[in-house]
């Protein structure tokens, strides 16, 4: 029997599911719990969420102390950051301690950046640790490096991004906690965890196309199917990577891939699974032979550290235990400043792409159409001091690791995701193409120059005796770093983006400025897949944005 939660009636069994709802939204994660909570706030409409993933029951603390360098899964703290301004998502940002602000030079702007006042909590742990200071610094000495008055004011620069972080319990806040737990009960507000939307149903009259019910199943359990009824709207919310599998898989897609994978065609929609973009990355060893003490390692190396450190946390919550998942000092640095020697060749380099040759062969000439306008956009970008491509961390690794993690954040491979042909109702196949676009590697070539440069010579970074274990500095010519990058290069940093654009048909896409499916009614995608082009920056505060929005228009149009 159906449970009447704290905060909305979860469901277990379909069975249990009534026929019929207001609006039926596949997928409850960051977008889909949000449009849940504002589809039901006002009480008029109903809407059931499916869910693949179950309720955890795991408190989802940013912090193991008895654990403290290893990372699991829960202490995967999301920072909040974005290239833009986040005043449209309803966050409530609390600023860092005056002292510790101060010691730091943690800048923050209320005014431009944060501004509201919402249910996911923004905050900075209550210590830092002095190497960020100096790194912090070091960029201080190369020209143009800007020091944003605050990080998610969406200029490049040296800046500082708080985690998203219940500043009382230090525990995550997230979609569950901002847009699920929080709620009153609502009766007009199920959640069916351990199931999945397989596919979507339609009605077809001679004028028009329209989304009417789901086909949904257990998790594992193929013979466990209901069909389910959107009087409204069905929204899609499954992510970049389901979202466009939900779609193929109800014939809405490119023709090609629906034959090959012998689905029947309900509409020949290109943009479905095309466009595919996250951002990449790599890692080098940076070793300081003079360490700025007390560092991460101290928690494990130093016992007298490490027990002030537990004490603080069992005190009241703060020390470096507060800072355990993310959030600090970022360097967010455009080409011109940390290539000033090739920025304007790799320019010259997009300028002169032929976008059809970069893409996966015979695909539609619209898909071609909208990489081309992209390209035009990145040549420019390349130019700009104030679109970041380098993204590192200043404060080593988070999780401990020697390693420095450098990140390429406007990366111009497009990768696809599509059904598979041999096994349809299977995981979809989730080809990044890495590296297609050769402009990659010449851009990870100047990031890793970059990062280097940077070490061996900043300020007081140098000081430190930085000692570069990986790949190591024997690896000096274009081919050699190329061949390094080669065997450690990653395709994601878990920000898929791009499946189901929001672009004009023409150029690809698959939402029209309303998030609704192109020549479908009654079918609207909310979730990272409308991103058209990757943020410089990590992804959850875009995608909160577009739930706020979207939960707007669908409003609107209710
Ligand atoms: C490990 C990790 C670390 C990250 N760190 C950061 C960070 O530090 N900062 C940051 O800004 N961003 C971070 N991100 C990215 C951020 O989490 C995503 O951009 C954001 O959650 C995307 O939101 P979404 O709603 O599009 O998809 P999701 O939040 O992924 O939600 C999709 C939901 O749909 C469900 N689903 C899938 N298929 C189906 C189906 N067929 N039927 C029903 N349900 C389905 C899934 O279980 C999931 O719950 C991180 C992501 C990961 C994975």
């Amino acid at each position: 029997a159906p449970e009447l939660a704290r905060k909305a009636i979860h469901y277990t069994r379909s069975s249990d599911l009534r026929s019929s709802y207001d609006y039926i939204i596949a997928g409850g994660g960051t977008a889909g719990l949000t449009v849940a909570d504002r589809l039901t706030e006002s009480g008029r409409y109903s809407v059931l969420v499916v869910e693949y993933g179950y309720f955890s029951d795991i408190p989802s603390s940013v912090l193991d102390p008895l654990n403290p360098i290893d990372a699991s899964p829960d202490s995967l703290m999301y920072n909040i950051t974005s290239v833009g301004t986040v005043k449209q998502f309803s966050c409530t940002f609390f600023p860092p301690e005056p002292q510790l602000a101060a010691d730091f030079e943690i800048k923050y702007d209320i005014e431009s950046a944060w501004g509201g006042t919402g249910p996911v909590l923004a905050s900075y742990g209550h210590y830092q640790y002095p190497l960020t200071k100096v790194l912090l610094d070091g960029w201080r000495t190369l020209p143009g490096v800007e020091y944003p008055a605050d990080g998610s004011e969406g200029k490049a620069g040296v800046l500082w991004i708080p985690s998203s972080q219940d500043p009382k319990t230090q525990t995550r806040s997230y979609a569950r906690t901002a847009h699920y737990d929080r709620v009153q009960p609502r009766k007009n507000y199920a959640i069916i965890t351990g199931h999945k939307v397989d596919k979507i149903n339609f009605a077809r009259d001679r004028r028009s196309l329209t989304a009417i019910s789901v086909k949904v199943s257990a998790r594992g359990d193929n013979s466990s199917v209901s069909t389910i009824t959107a009087r409204k709207e069905i929204i899609l919310a499954a992510g970049a990577i389901h979202t466009p599998q939900i779609l193929q898989r109800s014939g809405v897609g490119p023709q090609s891939v629906l034959k090959a994978a012998k689905i029947p065609m309900v509409l020949d929609l290109p943009g479905v699974g095309a466009n595919f973009q996250d951002h990449s990355w790599f890692a080098m060893g940076i070793q300081f032979q003079t360490p700025v003490l007390p560092d991460r390692q101290s928690l494990v190396n130093n016992k007298t550290f490490a027990e002030w450190a537990l004490k603080l946390w069992q005190t009241n919550m703060t020390g470096p235990y507060s800072i355990r998942g993310g959030g600090g000092a970022l360097a967010q640095l455009g080409l011109p400043v940390i290539a000033p020697d090739v920025f304007s060749s790799i320019a010259s380099d997009i300028e002169s792409q032929d976008a059809a040759s970069l893409l996966p062969t015979n695909v539609d000439s619209t898909i071609v159409a909208g990489y081309r306008s992209q390209l035009k956009l990145m040549a420019k970008a390349a130019r700009s001091k104030n679109t970041a491509w380098l993204q590192m961390g200043l404060g080593g690794n988070p999780f401990g690791s020697p390693d420095q993690w450098v990140f390429n954040i406007h990366p111009l491979s497009r990768g696809t995701v599509n059904v598979d042909p041999a096994d349809p109702n299977g995981e979809p196949l989730v080809d990044y193409r890495m590296l297609s676009n050769p402009v990659d590697l010449r851009v990870a070539i100047a990031l890793f120059r970059a990062v280097r440069n940077f070490f061996n010579s900043r300020g007081e970074v140098k000081r430190l005796s930085p000692l570069e274990t990986k790949p190591g500095v024997n690896i000096t010519s274009d081919a050699d770093i190329a061949k390094y990058l080669l065997t450690t290069l990653n395709p994601s940093q878990y920000h898929p983006v791009g499946t189901a654009a929001m672009l004009p048909l023409r150029l690809g896409g698959v939402v029209d400025d309303e998030l609704k499916v192109y020549g479908v009614d009654g079918l609207s995608v909310v979730d990272a897949s409308i991103i058209p082009l990757i943020p410089g920056g990590t992804t959850q505060s875009t995608v909160y944005a577009i739930g706020e929005k979207a939960s707007d228009l669908i409003k609107a149009r209710a």
